[in-house]
């Protein structure tokens, strides 16, 4: 069975109008989608905030920039803000911001205002192995000012290197600073701002979890994602498939079915492996191309009748599955699936880049004119 017609059909009647993150791709069928790139000070930002020392640039070297998380000891204090637009090399189209702990931020110098206007998420980093009586405070601070500003900005609160703790002890750390910063929100009336937590570390795969969430809330797309996902994986026998940006490691869609931690750590250490080994044996002889690229694909078989199965899909993306070994005998029809989900997956990004177009340029009849343009919902000012 075919799914091409349903995926077709899915891609055309969601009509994306909403810009996509990134430019897409590469090769001939992309080659008449100009890449137009928002101006680096326009991207939408992922404020990274928090106290010093809680870990701030630790995440986001280990997140986007591949640092083991023992070098993260040898980082030395940020002492300005520090601006890393990672959307040269991944999917994820921000600008990530991270703050100086022992900055004042509400220094009259600062224009908070203008930063927060621009701003999609705020991730707050607790240090949980730490008094965070102190990092209470500073989170009602900034989210209140924030919240008055822009309250579209999605307030996440990462309480971090929960690796020191116990099972126990994470629970209950959890439920004190959410108690906690919620009981400040209300006594300040400001119960509609809503908190959302997340339990992290860099020594394991929390930290890409929850990164993967933050960044899945900034997608206007997500829904067509998941539903493309879901009929893949439903016409093809397979139990759970992602969308990674293969840089990051973040998912940026899952089908419906939940998330077991297990899978996506097969999954993404499947990425490491064919990335590692597409370095050493992919490349030319004179160290030229890229290690990823329109022919990376993976099979790897496990010896409990799991079958792993990695393609690329844009430049920055690609699916990887996990299914049985009986559901890969039909790997014919699974191949097919995948180039129509490849196919469809294009196609909500052609019209995402159309979009980002200015209205006059863009074809008549072209589904993105007259619709407003707000980049991954954000809106696009500039700093
Ligand atoms: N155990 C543990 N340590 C961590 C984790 N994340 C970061 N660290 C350590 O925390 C220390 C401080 O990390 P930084 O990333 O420099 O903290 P920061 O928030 O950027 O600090 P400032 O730049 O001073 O604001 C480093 O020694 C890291 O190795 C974690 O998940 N678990």
């Amino acid at each position: 069975m075919s799914i091409q017609y349903e995926v077709e059909q899915l891609a055309g009647s969601y009509g994306v109008a909403d810009s996509f993150p990134k430019d897409f791709g590469y090769g001939d069928e992309e080659a008449d989608i100009e890449d137009s790139p928002a101006p680096s000070d326009s991207k939408p930002r992922i404020l990274l905030m928090g106290l010093r020392r809680s870990g701030k640039s630790s995440i986001q070297k280990v997140v986007f920039h591949k640092m083991s998380p023992n070098e993260t000891l040898f980082l030395e204090s940020t002492n300005k803000i520090y601006k890393d637009d990672i959307s040269s090399s991944s999917f994820v189209n921000f600008q990530i911001w991270d703050f100086p702990g022992q900055v004042d931020f509400f220094d009259p110098t600062f224009d908070y205002e203008m930063i927060f206007r621009g701003t999609g998420a705020l991730i707050f980093v607790i240090d949980a192995q730490d008094d965070y009586v102190e990092a209470l405070g500073r989170l009602h601070l900034t989210v209140s000012r924030a919240y008055r500003v822009n309250p579209e900005i999605n307030f996440e609160v990462f309480i971090h290197k929960v690796d020191g703790l116990s099972d126990d002890h994470k629970i209950e750390t959890q439920r004190d600073i959410h108690q906690r910063a919620n009981d400040d929100l209300a006594d300040a009336s400001l119960e509609k701002l809503h908190l959302s937590f997340y339990l992290t570390s860099i020594y394991d795969h929390s930290i890409f979890e929850a990164f993967s969430k933050v960044v899945q809330k900034l997608i206007p797309q997500l829904p067509t994602l998941e539903n493309l996902l879901n009929i893949f994986i439903s016409n093809s026998g397979i139990e759970k498939a992602f969308l990674f940006d293969v840089v990051s490691k973040i998912y940026i869609a899952t089908d419906s079915s939940p998330v077991d931690m297990q899978s996506y750590e097969l999954c993404c250490d499947m990425i490491d492996v064919v990335i590692d080994v597409s370095c050493i044996y992919g490349l030319r002889e004179d160290g030229s191309g890229s290690a990823y690229d329109k022919e990376s694909m993976a099979i790897i078989k496990l010896n409990n009748t799991t079958v792993l199965y990695l393609k690329e899909v844009t430049k920055f993306l690609a699916l990887v599955c996990i299914l049985r070994e009986e559901s890969f005998e039909r790997k014919g029809l699974i191949d097919y699936n995948f180039h129509c989900f490849r196919k469809a997956i294009h196609e909500v990004f052609e019209v995402g880049v159309l979009s980002q177009r200015p209205l006059g340029t863009l074809p008549v009849g072209s589904p993105a004119r007259g619709k407003a343009v707000a980049l991954n919902g954000t809106p696009r000012n500039t700093v």
